[in-house]
């Protein structure tokens, strides 16, 4: 049997190497969105590692956010959570170091080897390694977010674990980091409705519906509507009750699995079980050991990487025939869930409902499983009304590059249909994952910004490999073929292959955005270098920050606190009563101090010990206040929820940025729209970095001893938050600013200059009092603009230099933090060695 959910102790306890010439890479073994992983060799350790490359390029998020991931991810500390053992930044890319699962992601093996699904035992044994995990990460304050047999990982034993944990996720979802801009991802099968939704914002629960639907994937070898383009698949999850094994084909399941899955697919989150309480259930009784897994599903594979490459080729040639990547067996299995409706939540509307989709059978178009990702700063939400249902399922299905106006996403409350807002309105980025998912992205909103397709990844294939034992360039890095598996094909690669396929999208969703509206189309361009120069300034930041030093941990953000939730949501149909109502985790900012060692041994103290770790012990003995974990609904009027985002209210004023699209054309418009400078006001609010003792004591810290650096480290921790957070102001400011600088187009300023030369003229002139008289109004107006326009450009000087500085010193604590960090580790290693050897 496997081991029980505790802590796993970090046994080997050592520093990777932090620079890739350490690292050998051999083939690719897993391709995510954002990330390409590899096989490799660890030289330091003669050890077999894999290595995530993540493109900063092609992610929309910031470093902080990256950062804090990673960071995140190397605390982790559970049997049945990859973890990271180290991540660094190589050229633009960041490397996640972590431990190698040989046998790949149960999709991979499904795909391989049994399409059908597995058998009862394996999946229970699967889901409970999984739900371990999810306990674990829930426990500590995480959501995972993206749970589905893609990311749970089988070792060569037959050890299960949950991996892209952190990293990929906050890719796309970086909560309300602005430069961000709130974009949301998740891949649309396996996203629970509130989360498509983002009305109340959303909770670990989301990771319960995620964990049923991977149940009903692992059952069936795919997710529930995983042929149908993304909104469809958001369509109906919203509007059909949730799927469950309720069909012929699926007789052959005990009566606990079907149980277990109704539990999870229930649409009121707070109905559903924690993950706690769930792996009591009875169906995980059925477990087995690893050994079992190991016979059961991985006996007779050919390596990862081997298969990896047999699937890329496959869904080449398919993608060559342009035949359906799906069988006959899975359409009818998809159509089975449309159509169906589960025991547990049959509803009359829905009925009604499914019988106006059945006839869209025949117009699906995308086959394949899409990962969707919603911009929320674009994001319009409009008042619930009560409207006849309306399907827009069709044209979503038929023009998914097309921006769709408001679909009316239904949704059921008791009695009646309540269109939600959801706007959605066009894919933005397409491609395909290893296993031969196209990951679709769309944005919701109307579209202010330039449409984002990702640069192709920096690991582009160069040519076929040149000999057995000499790396490929793979960009900027060597691969290496090692003895055990064949070097893989660069030729005619399914890369090259969704290439020529992306640039037909991309030349489609050109197309489509000729016909947008104009002013949005120049807001676009205006925001175009500013974006370029955001990208440029975070791999400076990157390798200024990660450079070659370790990932600091970081716990503050891993606090968790149980709360009650006010929940004013509409009952959904099919909610089991009773269960778990309430008690909710929140999700937490990881944007926290870095913590001690006694800080990170508590941590693992703690969770070791299995206790609910509370706010108080995991903030150091502080007392969290209690403003900080209350729901929506308690909290102060300063403070507002934003989808599932709590915006204070110094934020709210940069909520709203004033609309590109909107082009200000008159000075009347400007002195209207312009929003207040918040620049004082968020400055004060922000922590007043240079009079901050803690800050005048680190700034002294350079010449100082070892043992008085490590007993800073305390003060040290308090102050990174607050660095952070003025790190963010400034950055809000700054983009605050360049949008009202951007707002005012070239035309406006040269009208602004001609109306000055005229007043000029008319002030010299008495003869025409009338026109006088106007000028002087313009003049006035004018005087007034370009006021706005120096102080907000002296303000912007002032900003940007302000937060050159913060940053600098950001980056020098975080180095001296390292240092001190390193030092510490280094004596514990030492003092352990010597332990040992006294023994
Ligand atoms: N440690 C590992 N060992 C072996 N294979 C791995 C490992 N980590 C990831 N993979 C493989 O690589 C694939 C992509 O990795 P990952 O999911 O982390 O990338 P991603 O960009 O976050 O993708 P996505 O967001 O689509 O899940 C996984 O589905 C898995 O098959």
């Amino acid at each position: 049997m496997p081991t029980g959910g505790g802590l796993v102790l970090d046994a080997n306890k050592r520093s990777y190497p932090l620079v890739a010439s350490e690292y050998k890479l051999f083939e690719e073994v897993g391709q995510g969105v954002s990330a390409t992983v590899y096989r490799a060799h660890c030289v330091t350790f003669n050890e077999i590692v894999a290595i995530k490359s993540l493109d900063l390029e092609k992610c929309n998020s910031n470093l902080d956010d990256i950062r804090r991931e990673a960071q995140t991810m190397s605390l982790i500390n559970h049997q049945n959570v990859v973890k990271a053992y180290c991540s660094f930044v190589v050229g633009q890319n960041l490397w996640v170091v972590m431990p190698y699962m040989a046998g790949g992601s149960c999709l991979h093996i499904m795909k391989a080897a049994h399409p059908e699904g597995f058998d009862e035992p394996v999946i229970a044994t699967v889901l409970k390694e999984s739900l371990k995990a999810l306990e674990y990460l829930h426990r500590h304050g995480h959501i995972h977010r993206d749970v589905k047999a893609g990311n749970i990982l089988v070792d060569s034993n037959g050890s299960v674990k949950l991996g892209d944990f952190g990293v990929s996720a906050c890719m796309f979802d970086t909560g309300d980091r602005q430069r961000s801009r709130n974009t949301f991802v998740g891949t649309p099968c396996w996203m629970a409705p509130e989360v498509m939704e983002q009305l109340h914002g959303y909770d670990f629960k989301a990771d319960i519906w995620s964990f049923g639907i991977t149940a009903l994937e692992l059952a069936h070898g795919h997710a529930p509507f995983s042929k149908y383009p993304p909104m469809k698949v958001l369509l109906m999850t919203l509007q059909n009750a949730p799927p469950g094994l309720d069909y012929e084909r699926d007789k052959k399941f005990s009566k606990s699995f079907k149980e277990m899955i109704a539990m999870c697919l229930v649409k009121d989150p707070a109905k559903r079980p924690t993950a706690e309480k769930l792996l009591r259930h009875s169906f995980f009784k059925q477990a087995r050991s690893f050994d079992y897994i190991s016979r059961h599903i991985l006996d007779g594979l050919p390596p990862l990487g081997e298969r990896v490459k047999t699937l890329k080729i496959k869904d080449a040639n398919r993608l060559a025939q342009k035949i359906q990547p799906y069988d006959e067996q899975e359409a009818q299995s998809q159509n089975e869930y449309k159509r169906g409706v589960s025991a547990w939540n049959f509803n009359i509307e829905d009925l009604k409902a499914q019988a106006a989709l059945i006839q869209d059978d025949d117009e699906v178009l995308e086959p394949k499983p899409l990962k969707v990702a919603i911009d929320k700063d674009v994001e319009e939400v409009l008042p619930p009304q009560v409207t006849p249902v309306k399907d827009d399922t069709k044209d979503a299905a038929l023009s998914p590059l097309s921006p769709l106006a408001q679909p009316a996403l239904s949704h059921e409350s008791s009695s009646e249909r309540i269109q939600l807002p959801v706007t959605i309105h066009s894919i933005i980025a397409e491609t395909t994952n290893d296993a031969g998912e196209r990951v679709t992205r769309v944005r919701s909103g109307p579209l202010p910004n330039p449409v984002q397709q990702p640069k192709s990844a920096n690991v582009a294939r160069t040519g076929p490999p040149s000999g057995r034992k000499e790396p490929k360039h793979i960009g900027r890095f060597d691969v290496w073929d090692d003895h055990d598996v064949e070097s893989p094909s660069w030729h005619g690669s399914p890369k090259e292959s969704r290439k020529s396929e992306e640039t037909r999208r991309e030349r489609e969703d050109k197309e489509q955005r000729k016909g947008d509206d104009r002013d949005r189309k120049e807001g676009r361009e205006q925001r175009r270098p500013d974006e370029r120069s955001e990208r440029d300034e975070m791999r400076r930041v990157a390798s200024a920050t990660f450079g070659s030093e370790r990932v600091l941990s970081s716990i503050r953000g891993l606090t968790m606190d149980d709360r009650d939730r006010d929940r004013d949501k509409d009952q959904r149909q099919g909610g089991r009563s009773g269960e778990d109502s309430g008690r909710m985790h929140r999700e937490r900012s990881f944007n926290g101090p870095v913590s001690s060692n006694s800080e990170r041994s508590s941590f693992d103290q703690k969770s070791t010990n299995g206790l609910a770790t509370t706010s108080r012990q995991l903030s150091g003995g502080k007392e969290v206040s209690d403003d900080k974990v209350k729901a929506p609904a308690q909290k102060g009027p300063g403070v507002l929820q934003k989808g599932r985002f709590s915006v204070t209210s110094d934020d709210t004023d940069f909520e709203e940025p004033p609309h590109l699209s909107s082009r200000w054309t008159s000075n009347a418009q400007v002195s209207q729209h312009a929003p207040p400078l918040q620049h004082s006001s968020s400055l004060q609010h922000a922590p007043s970095l240079p009079h901050s003792p803690s800050l005048q004591h680190m700034s002294s810290l350079g010449g100082q001893t070892t043992q008085q650096s490590s007993q800073i480290t305390a003060p040290i921790a308090a102050i990174i938050p607050q660095l952070q957070q003025i790190l963010q102001h400034g950055q809000k400011q700054q983009d605050n600013i360049m949008h009202l600088i951007q707002s005012l187009s070239p035309q406006d300023i040269v009208s602004l200059h001609s109306v000055n030369s005229m007043s000029r003229f008319s002030r010299t002139s008495s003869a025409n009092s009338a026109v006088e008289h106007s000028v002087e109004v313009s003049t006035d107006r004018e005087r007034e603009l370009l006021h706005q326009v120096s102080d907000l450009q002296s303000r912007m000087a002032t900003l940007v230099d302000e937060l050159q500085t913060v940053k600098l010193r950001n980056v020098q604590l975080e180095r001296q933090l390292n240092a001190i960090y390193n030092k510490e580790e280094e004596e514990r290693i030492r003092k352990e060695e010597a332990a040992k050897d006294d023994r």
